[in-house]
């Protein structure tokens, strides 16, 4: 890191807590580190588990930092924006969202106008500094801005820009969301394997490390994952018979139909949130 930024995050809750985690085991100072949200009990909670400042006044928080991450619900940002807008129009730090669905445009209207602001969109395991976020950075954005901000998502995990803000909608189905597909799977496996008897604890542990280790080969291996499928499969073996299952009921076309659920639902909340005042 070449700089030391403060950074405001204004939400205390799920994906704020993961990047603030991610950051502090990976070289960042909770000193730099500014937290805001209404609940007073849960930013104790925060300083408490984190040392960072705390603060339930979101303008105050906002006043400290040269880049702030709006991490609140889509549902509550243009009240939120409207709020500190005063603010960061003196102030003019690096605006960071990563909330689903709303535009960077939307965002910089509720802000007053005229601001550097990227939007991200990370996901939970940020928290274990594997998190992977796709970035997109409005035109009033510098170099040294977007240096300054994939510094923060690469410190936890992969950082990946892209140049169409519509490539979002996807990026969020496929790794904002894509975590909670893998612990349903995860969930379901681990159903399924203690209906056959083996202990909870067991098969958690046995289907958290096959799906760790699944990842960790496809990421290193130079087979792609249907290569790398096929080596498991023993012709006339096990395998084969439970990837034909999956085959036979559908499971590419069901996770296509996920997939796109998600995204609809991103530009559906994209163009309702837009006319919200
Ligand atoms: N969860 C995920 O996996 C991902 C989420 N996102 C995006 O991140 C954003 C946050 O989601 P997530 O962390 O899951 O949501 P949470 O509900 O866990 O957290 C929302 C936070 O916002 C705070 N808040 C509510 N109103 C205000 C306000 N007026 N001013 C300041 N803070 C406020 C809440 O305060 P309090 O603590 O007091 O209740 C809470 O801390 C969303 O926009 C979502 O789209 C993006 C990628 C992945
Ligand atoms: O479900 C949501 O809307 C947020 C965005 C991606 C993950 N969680």
């Amino acid at each position: 890191m070449s700089t030391s930024p403060t950074i405001s995050f204004i939400g205390a809750g799920n994906m704020a807590s993961a990047i603030i985690g991610g950051m502090l085991d990976n070289g960042y100072k909770a000193g730099d580190i500014w937290v805001s949200a209404p609940d007073d009990g849960h930013l104790q909670a925060i300083r408490k588990r984190f040392g960072v400042s705390v603060t339930t006044d979101n303008r105050y928080c906002t006043q400290q930092a040269n880049m702030v991450v709006l991490a609140v619900k889509p549902q509550v940002m243009a009240d939120v924006c409207r709020d500190i807008a005063p603010v960061v129009q003196n102030t003019r730090p690096l605006m960071v969202s990563i909330a689903a669905g709303l535009t960077a445009d939307t965002l910089d209207e509720w802000l007053g106008g005229g601001l550097p602001l990227v939007r991200v969109m990370p996901n939970t395991p940020s928290l274990v500094g594997k998190g992977a976020a796709g970035l997109f950075a409005n035109k009033h954005v510098k170099d040294d801005q977007k240096a300054m901000v994939q510094s923060v998502f690469e410190s936890i995990g992969s950082a990946l820009w892209v140049d169409d803000e519509n490539l979002l909608h996807g990026v969020t189905a496929l790794s904002g969301s894509g975590p909670a597909y893998f612990f349903l799977m995860l969930e379901a496996l681990e159903a399924a394997a203690t209906d056959a008897g083996i202990e909870p604890a067991t098969a958690r542990e046995l289907a958290i490390q096959t799906m760790a280790g699944a990842a960790e080969m496809a990421a290193r291996s130079e087979h792609d994952p249907a290569q790398l499928k096929r080596n498991v499969m023993s012709p006339g073996g096990t395998t084969e018979q439970a990837v034909n299952t999956f085959e036979e009921g559908g499971l590419r076309e069901l996770v296509k139909k996920a997939y796109q659920a998600a995204f609809k639902r991103s530009e559906v909340m994209a163009s309702e949130l837009a006319g919200k005042q």
